[in-house]
Formats: C-alpha cells, sequence, structure tokens
C-alpha cells in the first residue's frame, strides 16, 4: 500500500482520489483551493493561544462539547488506557472563540466546508450503484447546514520525559464522522495502518491536504469506504521540543440524517462520545 498525493487539478483526479480512500481509508491532494497562507496564519495564531493562560477562559461544556479540552481530559482513545499528549479546542460557529480568532477560524470552517462537499460529491460519484443506493440522501446534502460538523485545533506539546509510561501524542483510534479534512501538519507524525498492519507514514509536505474515512461513512456504505485506524508518534531527536499543530475538519451529518438501518447521525454519534469518555 502506498499513499500518493493526487493532483486536484488533474481530469481523472476525482477518479483516483477515490480509488485512494476505497484502498487505503486515504486520500492525499496537492493543488486544491485550501489555501495554505490562511492554514499557516491559524497555526501561528492558535500555538499562541495554547502558550497562554487565556485558554483556561474557555474551558469545555461537557452538554455541548465546545471549547478547549485540556491535556488533563484529552482522550483516551477506544481500547485504550492512557490519555493521548494534547490540548485541543473545538471550534463550532454556535460555540465559544476567541473573539480576536474568530473571524479566521470562521472564514476557513465555511471554506472547508464547502471544499469537503465537492469531495463528498466525488465520493458519491465514484460509488457503485448499490452502495450509493444505500444512501439516504446525497453526501453532500448530509453535512447541509448541520451545526455538529466540527473544526478542532490541535496542539500537541513539546515532549518534557514527564509523560505516562506508553502515552503518545494520540493512540491508534478511527474517526467518528463521515470524512476528515485535515491540511498537512506543521510536524511529521500522522501514520495510517495498512491491510498488512504495518504503520505508514503519511505524506505531510507542507501544502497537502488529507482526507480520511470515518465510521460514519464506512457504516452508510456497508462497508465500501473503510474507515482506517491511524496515529500520531511522538517526535525524536530534536523535535521533541517542538509543538505540533494540526486543524482537522470532521464531517458531520445533521443529528437526523439515517445513516443505516441501525443508526441515524445522532445515534451513532453518541454511542461513540460515551465510550471516548467525554460524554
Ligand atoms: O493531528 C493529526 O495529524 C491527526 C489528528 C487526528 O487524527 C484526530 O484528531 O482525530
Ligand atoms: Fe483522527
Amino acid at each position: 500500500m502506498q499513499l500518493q498525493a493526487v493532483d486536484f487539478n488533474a481530469p481523472d483526479a476525482a477518479e483516483h482520489f477515490v480509488q485512494s480512500l476505497r484502498e487505503t481509508g486515504f486520500g492525499v491532494l496537492k493543488n486544491h483551493p485550501i489555501q495554505q497562507q490562511q492554514v499557516d496564519s491559524i497555526y501561528q495564531h492558535w500555538l499562541d493561544f495554547f502558550g497562554s493562560e487565556r485558554k483556561h477562559d474557555f474551558e469545555y461544556k461537557v452538554e455541548t462539547q465546545d471549547g478547549y479540552f485540556p491535556p488533563t481530559v484529552s482522550e483516551v482513545a477506544k481500547g485504550n488506557q492512557v490519555k493521548d499528549i494534547k490540548e485541543y479546542f473545538h471550534y463550532y460557529p454556535w460555540g465559544q472563540c476567541p473573539e480576536e480568532l474568530k473571524a479566521e477560524l470562521a472564514d476557513y470552517y465555511t471554506n472547508a466546508n464547502q471544499f469537503a462537499a465537492t469531495l463528498l460529491g466525488w465520493v458519491e460519484a465514484h460509488s457503485p450503484a448499490d452502495v450509493k443506493s444505500g444512501f439516504s440522501q446525497p453526501l453532500s446534502e448530509m453535512i447541509r447546514d448541520s451545526q455538529k460538523t466540527l473544526l478542532r485545533v490541535l496542539h500537541y506539546p513539546p515532549i518534557t520525559g514527564e509523560e505516562e509510561p506508553g502515552a503518545i501524542r494520540a493512540a491508534a483510534h478511527e474517526d467518528i464522522n463521515l470524512l476528515t479534512v485535515l491540511p498537512a501538519a506543521n510536524e511529521p507524525g500522522l501514520q495510517v495502518k495498512a491491510k498488512d498492519g504495518n504503520w505508514l507514514d503519511v505524506p505531510c509536505d507542507f501544502g497537502n491536504l488529507i482526507v480520511n474515512i470515518g465510521d460514519m461513512l464506512q457504516e452508510a456504505s456497508g462497508g465500501y469506504f473503510p474507515s482506517t485506524t491511524h496515529r500520531v508518534i511522538n517526535p525524536d531527536g530534536g523535535r521533541r521540543t517542538r509543538s505540533r499543530i494540526s486543524l482537522p475538519l470532521f464531517l458531520h451529518p445533521r443529528p437526523d440524517v439515517v445513516l443505516s438501518e441501525r443508526h441515524t447521525a445522532d445515534s451513532y454519534l453518541n454511542e461513540r462520545l460515551r465510550e471516548l469518555g467525554v460524554l
């Protein structure tokens, strides 16, 4: 298995991108319309925010799940014992956000959602007829005006040596949502589990856009699109002293959207959040 960046502007981009999603759970895009300059600026501003004590004024609300999640409550991946070495902020247009950071994040949220609808259209167009007929509505419709789509600003602090034994930046997990849209982070570390069990580095060239399948698309496609296990490993050597920032957009359908005979988006999400210990 190999992950190769697909040129967004190539005539056969959709086909190759969806093929990569189907085979690996991941697709990597280059020459896409998400502005790297904006992503970079968000990384800089939020690095400052996580470095300040102000973050504690925005602590997350349990009922609504927006705001700042400190390292002490950071997720324990499903089936894991130790907490990840990370802190993060959950941004929703209706949720908490520091005033001076809001316009930039809101703009990115709009742009990335619009782009994501295009990608969901690609997935739909390249789904076999029996898979497509199982979708309760077009995939891009499922996320339209959704209040649940989540932009997460993640900060992985430098490694100090005081970490819990066995803890890594993000333990092996699958995402819950339909698709995740993730600009390459400012530092390496993201790995995906191949079918043979080996961990592969996800190409993290600056400017790449990484897209991966979540459990909800796996559920809605009857397993045709696999939600693939991934993780973020701890850095070595000189990189240990560096922070890592990343910005995943988790595409969530509106709560009433039917995913499968067993689940709506709402019933599925609640089940998973309870397992994560954050609900
Ligand atoms: O930080 C990354 O590169 C990936 C983060 C991730 O997988 C997640 O938050 O679900
Ligand atoms: Fe993830």
